[in-house]
Formats: C-alpha cells, structure tokens, sequence
C-alpha cells in the first residue's frame, strides 16, 4: 500500500467551475481541495451530476477550471496553455467510459497513435506500441479492428493506447461503467497491475463504490460539486461519517438490519428489555474470539442475530448484530469489555425480551 508521506503528484487548490446557465452561471464545482500521492490509486465517487467527470477534465486541463489551480508532478498546468500544455499533458493519459477508439484503425494503431502525433519514427513506434498490448493481454489482437473486440478487449487497448507516451499518471473516467462485472474486475485487476509493475498513479471517478473497494486506496466522496467525505477506503467504509457516502455503501456493505428486527426494534421501548448491539471487528482484531470470550467473563448470553465478514483491500471487517441477555450491570461491563478491546459496540435499541 502506499505510503501516507509519498510525494504528491496532483494537487488540486480551491476549485471551482461554473457553466453557463439560463438565469447565469451555475456552479458544478465548489471548492474542490485535493492531494494524490505518488503510486496511490485514488478514488473520487459521486452521484450523477455530483461534478466527477468536470473534475477529472480539469486535473489534464481539458476543462478549465473558473478559479482555483492545478499541480501535477509538481507543475501547474492551470498556468499553461498551447506547447507547454501539450508537452505537460503527455505526463497524464486517459481512459474513458466508451473507449473513444478510431474505428478505422487495428489495435496496433490505435495504441501507436500518441506516438505518431508526438512524430516518433514508424519503427519506435512499433517496438514501444507491441509490448504494450502484450502488457494488457492482447498480443494476439494487435490487427484487429475495434468491432471485432469486446468491450472489455476495447478498454484493453484504450489502456495500453493511454500508457503509450509513457504517463506518470492515469485519469480514468467511469472507465468500467460500461462493462459486465466479471470484465469490470478483470479491468480493475488490470489497472491495479498496472499501478503496481509502473508505479503508476491513478485517479478514477466512479459511481460505484463495489469499483472502490476493489482497487482505491484512498477516496474522495463528492456531492453537489464539494467533497463530503476523505480518506483510506477502509476508514471510509467502515466508519462513513457523510450520508450520501452511506447510501453508497448499502451496495457494497449488509449494515441493512433484517426486517422482522427492524419491526422489533420500533416495537421495543427505549432501556426495556434486551439491547441489540451492532458489534464491529475490523483489521486484526476480526479474528479475535471476543464474543466466546464476553459471555465466559461475564453474565452475559448474545444471541446472534445477523452476522457478515468482507474484505476490504484485503483487511477484514465485521459487522455482527446481537441480543444481549443479561443485567444492565453485566451488559454495561461486557460492552467496556468489547470497547476496549478497539471493536465497535453500539446499541440499536431495545426488544422485548419475550418476542
Ligand atoms: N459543458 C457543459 N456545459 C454546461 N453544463 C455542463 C457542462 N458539463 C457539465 N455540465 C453540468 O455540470 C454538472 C456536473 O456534470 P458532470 O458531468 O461533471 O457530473 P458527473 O458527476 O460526472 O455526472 P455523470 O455521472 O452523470 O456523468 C451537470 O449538471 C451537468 O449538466
């Protein structure tokens, strides 16, 4: 994983961008700060229309931001334009939603096209072209026309097309949104290879946090042109502290109760009756047996009512709701217990003991 002090690559400062509208401009980003580090894979995730495509657009300069600047690899391209723009931007490739093949051209050119528009000798182009649909799996490909690929085959060589001028970093816009899942992961799987053999950083925008957990490192959440929420996808996932990035993990993340508790919940009176207690095991301590341990130190019975176990970048995470039999006394201690030993503990509401 990559290290929290690696040095940054972009740097987005105060961004904000409007468009023309009917009754004057309206605002799409609203103050957008941001770092990425070095070799991190980071994640921006919103809504339709949360702004993620205008920003991405803004970090290769494709859309020009209103106000606000731009720094990647230590240079600001807000403040360039014509060849300094153009030799800047050959630092960054990108790949898109609906691949954005010429149609006319094999594999092979597609991929040699950044080289050729740089004017690199046919010959150059052709050694550095090849092992580079080798490196997406497509060797075998290299003449075939984009109709006779699949859209995951497509992608292969909007990557491998997208790596040709040799970037530091990688803009991927919605760049699996258009795929089943199964080519959506082995795509995912393509790009973290990627990151990992180049050191190649990524950013992707995304609507989908299943795309996140697979390969993020880091995430940003945006909402209304403003990012919510910040950090390591883990932290992010198991404590999301905005709302909109909650509604995002109810796809990815059970912390949905089941029904029939919903109801015994809404039932039950506040302090009657047994806690139910959602109890979070994350990272090393998800394989700790706390709870056969709670009920042998204590006078306590749980009773499990819905249990999960996931992974995310690879750490554990627990989600496990109980029924907690026992007196206040008891409970209270079992539930110090359980906090100190660095779970999450948190009391639901209360069921009739009876039901
Ligand atoms: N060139 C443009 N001119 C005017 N309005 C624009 C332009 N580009 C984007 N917008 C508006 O800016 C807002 C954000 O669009 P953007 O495409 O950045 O959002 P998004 O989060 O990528 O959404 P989606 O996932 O639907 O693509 C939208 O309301 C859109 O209509």
């Amino acid at each position: 994983m990559t290290a929290a002090d690696a040095p940054e690559m972009i740097r987005l400062e105060r961004l904000e961008k409007s468009f023309p509208g009917a009754g004057g401009p309206v605002p799409v980003l609203r103050g957008i700060s941001l770092t990425v580090r070095r070799g991190e894979i980071f994640g921006i995730i919103g809504r339709s229309g949360a702004g993620k495509s205008t920003l991405i657009r803004c970090v290769n300069q494709l859309e020009r931001a209103s106000s606000g600047k731009v720094f990647v690899a230590g240079q600001e391209l807000s403040a360039l334009s014509g060849r300094e723009l153009r030799a800047a931007r050959r630092r960054i490739g990108m790949i898109f939603q609906h691949f954005n093949l010429l149609s006319s051209r094999t594999a092979l050119e597609n991929v040699a096209l950044p080289l050729e528009l740089a004017g690199e000798k046919k010959d150059a182009i052709r050694a550095a072209a090849l092992p580079l649909l080798e490196l997406v799996g497509l060797a075998g490909k290299a003449d075939r026309h984009p109709s006779e690929l699949s859209g995951g085959e497509k992608q292969r060589v909007g990557i491998a097309r997208a790596l040709a001028s040799r970037p530091e970093v990688l803009l991927c816009d919605e760049a699996t949104s258009a795929l089943d899942p199964e080519t959506t992961r082995s795509i995912l799987g393509l790009l973290k290879d990627i990151n990992r053999k180049l050191g190649l950083t990524i950013a992707l925008i995304t609507h989908e946090m299943a795309v996140i957990k697979e390969i993020c490192d880091r995430v940003a959440v945006l909402d209304h042109g403003q990012v919510v929420e910040e950090g390591k996808v883990f932290d992010v996932f198991t404590a999301p502290q905005a709302e909109v990035t909650r509604k995002f993990l109810e796809d990815v993340v059970d912390r949905a109760l089941p029904p029939r508790l919903r109801e015994r919940l809404a039932a039950g009176a506040p302090g009657r009756g047994n806690p139910v207690i959602r109890v979070i095991f994350t990272g090393a301590r998800a394989h700790d047996p706390i709870i056969s341990e709670v009920v042998r130190r204590y006078d306590v019975l749980l009773n499990i009512l819905q249990g999960s176990i996931e992974y995310i970048q690879e750490a554990p995470y627990g989600n496990l709701l109980v029924e907690a039999i026992g007196s206040d006394e008891a409970i209270a201690a079992a539930l110090d217990y359980i906090r100190s030993n660095h779970l999450g503990a948190e009391i639901l509401g209360h069921v009739a003991g009876d039901a």
